[in-house]
């Protein structure tokens, strides 16, 4: 399957004396139907990896291709409307807004960005909540869900544009094991039975260990590759 995302010797370096080197000549592709996991230790470069890929941040040298369109030197403009029509983003903290419930956090999005009328946003919405295994609490407020629950809202609202990749730094950054699990469960389902990209930043090795493709970095390189699905799939 062709890479949503191929980054071919990507560096950052941020101006300045000495200028500070981010990554370094970092190569890898980012793929449809499975969930990739970013892991180093603290500072080796994963958030700056993963700001490049979702496109927020620009490399200073090498190329990065979106379904293999070159975009590093695009206006903007441009990057910010492949941002917005292909990518979904999912926090560490979930950022809902707490007066509004999980059904009209998801909803609000849709209505502004896609300008989807209330009724079709609402009908979305519920699929979308439903999807995520919280098709009965739509009508609580953030304060009344758990942490797991509050975060798996946070992906339904990543979804309301359908991404084809969906980026993830520690999602389950502040979760117990348990709602962790669901999350991980939730990225996971994205990736195989709906065959879109996830990527996700985490320092959880329980969380790289059920990754499909472990990407690790070490001083803002990519160390070592580590790809699971040949032993999944039984091919040789
Ligand atoms: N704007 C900046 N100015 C100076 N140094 C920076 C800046 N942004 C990042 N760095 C440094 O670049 C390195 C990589 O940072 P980055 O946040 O990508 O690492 P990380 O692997 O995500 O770390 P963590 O796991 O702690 O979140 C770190 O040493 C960080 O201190």
């Amino acid at each position: 399957m062709s890479a949503i995302i191929e980054a071919r010797g990507l560096g950052r370096t941020l101006p300045g004396d000495p200028p500070v080197v981010l990554l370094r000549d970092v190569s890898l592709t980012i793929e449809p139907g499975a969930f990739t996991t970013i892991v180093g230790p603290s500072g080796c470069g994963k958030s700056s990896l993963l700001y490049l890929l979702g496109l927020i941040d620009r490399p200073t040298t090498g190329e990065l291709l979106v379904e293999g369109r070159e975009v590093s030197q695009l206006s903007g403009d441009a990057r910010a409307a492949i941002r917005l029509a292909r990518f979904g983003f999912v926090f560490q903290f979930h950022f809902l807004l707490p007066e509004f419930t999980a059904l009209e956090n998801v909803m609000l999005p849709m209505q502004r960005l896609a300008r989807l009328s209330s009724t079709e946003a609402r009908a979305r919405a519920l699929e979308l909540l439903a999807g995520v295994g919280l098709g009965e609490k739509h009508t609580k407020t953030p304060d009344r869900l758990s942490g797991g629950e509050r975060q798996r809202v946070a992906i339904a609202r990543a979804l309301a544009n359908d991404p084809i990749l969906i980026l993830g730094d520690e999602p389950t950054g502040n979760l117990d094991s348990h709602n962790s699990a669901r999350v991980v469960e939730t990225l996971r389902a994205l990736a195989h039975e709906q065959g879109r990209a996830v990527a996700c930043v985490t320092h959880d090795p329980g969380i790289a260990e059920v990754s499909d493709i472990q990407i690790e970095m070490l001083d803002g390189r990519v160390e070592r590759v580590i790809d699971r699905r040949g032993a999944v799939s039984g091919q040789p």
